[in-house]
């Protein structure tokens, strides 16, 4: 298991964080294999519907067969039990909507990440005290790249990760990154419901390719 730094390096390394829940463990393994294939080593499988710890134990077997040197973080954690769920699981590090002190305690007891979601700057104070060294800032389109522009002075060497309406497109993209972020959450614009209820993984791995170049050219 990677340790705090190794996830934290992964994410800023990657510049960009996929993420996606899918019913289907057929689908929930193929998204992850297409992902891996186009050379993405750190991704979120979000807790979103009824399969999604059962999935994500799935997730966890192939990704030990099959896909060296990725990480696997559960996302849409809003509480302890649900932490220590996915925790067990084989979770590598914790993302959650939410600023709750009792994720942060699960994350800390197991030496994890925890990326809360924040949207204030008292939100933002808070996640820092509870332990957040990469906060989501969320929803990232209500709040606008201007958001961490006004704010980032005022949390000195804190890392953001926008997440939530990040558009597929330089402009978007080149936009966070010149707003002090170190990395974006990329959820439905680059793995749609379509692509996966289509099955339609060349695009995937073509819009996969895409998106890292935008993000090399973007920040
Ligand atoms: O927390 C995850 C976000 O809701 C994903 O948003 P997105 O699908 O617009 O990228």
């Amino acid at each position: 298991m990677p340790d705090k730094q190794q996830v934290i390096d992964a994410i800023i390394q990657q510049g960009m964080l996929p993420l996606y829940y899918h019913r289907s463990k057929q689908v929930t393994v193929e998204v992850a294999r297409t992902l891996y294939s186009a050379g993405i080593r750190i991704i979120e499988y979000t807790n979103r519907g009824e399969a999604a710890l059962k999935n994500f134990r799935i997730l966890k077997t192939v990704q030990e067969s099959e896909m060296p040197g990725m990480i696997i973080g559960a996302g849409t954690i809003r509480s302890s039990k649900q932490a220590n769920d996915f925790v067990e699981a084989g979770a590598e590090f914790i993302v959650a909507p939410i600023v709750n002190p009792e994720v942060a305690a699960v994350a800390a007891k197991n030496s994890m990440v925890w990326i809360p979601g924040c949207m204030t700057p008292t939100e933002i104070h808070t996640a820092q005290h509870f332990g957040a060294q990469l906060i989501k800032i969320f929803p990232a389109n209500i709040l606008g790249p201007g958001f961490v522009s006004a704010v980032k002075e005022l949390f000195s060497g804190q890392l953001f990760m926008p997440t939530g309406g990040v558009e597929l497109e330089q402009k978007n993209i080149t936009a966070w990154f010149k707003s002090g972020v170190c990395a974006v959450g990329l959820g439905s614009k680059l793995i749609s419901a379509e692509v996966m209820d289509t099955a339609n993984y060349d695009k995937l791995y073509n819009d996969t390719l895409t998106a890292m170049r935008l993000v090399i050219a973007g920040r």
